[in-house]
């Protein structure tokens, strides 16, 4: 009796943040001429899933991003958390992009940059303060609550979006090439703390990033998508054990394998042209040679 019901409680929960993308489509419209920026892509995400997605440079992966976290419409298909369709930025969702520079306010200190959209969930203050606390800690930032970001080396400014994406508590955490920017021992670090909350809070994560290696090393699954226009070409389960570290899962052979693989399909990507069928679906083909 009391199994079902934390059952039923656990699956609905799991439920919420699953993400459905399908048959999403967008094309910029521009004064006199359209950009088909994303095909037709379709893909899921169980609740608590960590997926990656690479692709060529301009394949559209931040449109697709963008798509998924409510900033832009698609121009047909959808999006779906759980059981509503995103139409606007969802309470269930947070984003860390690239820029950390621009990302948080200069004005405020680190822990004004991350109390703020706890302010507008109109959490009580007692409830954000030990949110914002934990969300510090979990980062390694807790001496430098009362400092501004710009008094930050870029790393620590890309902990402070972490720390406030996490402290959203968001049942879905979407990262755009978000250790783009920094040196690769700082990269190492984020990569593994990304994993470690991931691992605690059991959010969905979408991952984008143009570097295979760190696909392969954060994901679960990696999607490679094709150039643009845009289509899913490759979904790759990462077999490799849920405990991974730097050194030993990098130098494991299977590591070495999906790599080569995920490189080798990022390469066909590069010259995989869809044709779209006359019912509207996309088909694709690979260039030979
Ligand atoms: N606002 C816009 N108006 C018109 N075209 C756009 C706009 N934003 C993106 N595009 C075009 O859509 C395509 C996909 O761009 P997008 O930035 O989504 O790709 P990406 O995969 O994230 O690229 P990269 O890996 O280089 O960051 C590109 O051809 C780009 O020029």
């Amino acid at each position: 009796m009391t199994m079902t019901h934390v059952d039923s409680a656990l699956s609905t929960g799991a439920d919420r943040a699953r993400l459905d993308v399908r048959g999403v489509r967008k094309i910029y419209q521009g004064a006199g001429r359209s950009v088909e920026a994303v095909r037709d892509l379709t893909f899921s995400l169980g609740g608590g899933e960590l997926v990656c997605i690479v692709g060529p440079s301009g394949a559209g992966k931040t449109t697709l991003l963008k798509c998924v976290a409510g900033l832009l419409a698609p121009t047909s298909g959808e999006v779906r958390l759980g059981d509503e369709r995103v139409v606007e930025p969802p309470p269930g969702m947070a984003v860390v992009f690239q820029e950390y520079g621009r990302s948080l306010f200069p004005w405020m200190t680190v822990q004004g940059n991350i109390d703020l959209p706890l302010k507008q969930k109109k959490l009580s203050k007692g409830r954000r303060a030990e949110l914002v606390a934990q969300a510090l800690e979990a980062v390694g930032l807790t001496d430098v609550a009362d400092a501004h970001p710009w008094q930050l080396s870029g790393g620590m400014q890309q902990r402070v979006a972490i720390a406030r994406a996490v402290a959203y508590e968001p049942a879905v955490l979407l990262m755009d090439e978000p250790f783009a920017a920094v040196d690769a021992q700082t990269r190492a670090e984020l990569e593994d703390l990304t994993r470690s909350l991931w691992q605690r809070l059991g959010m969905t994560l979408l991952f984008v990033t143009h570097d295979i290696d760190e696909a392969v090393y954060l994901g679960q699954r990696v999607l490679v998508l094709s150039a643009s226009p845009t289509v899913v070409m490759e979904d790759i389960t990462v077999d490799l054990p849920a405990e991974r570290d730097q050194i030993t899962t990098r130098s494991a052979p299977r590591f070495g394998e999906l790599r080569a693989h995920v490189h080798e399909q990022v390469q066909r990507a590069k010259t995989y042209h869809t044709t779209t069928s006359s019912d509207g679906s996309a088909a694709g083909k690979a260039d030979r040679g």
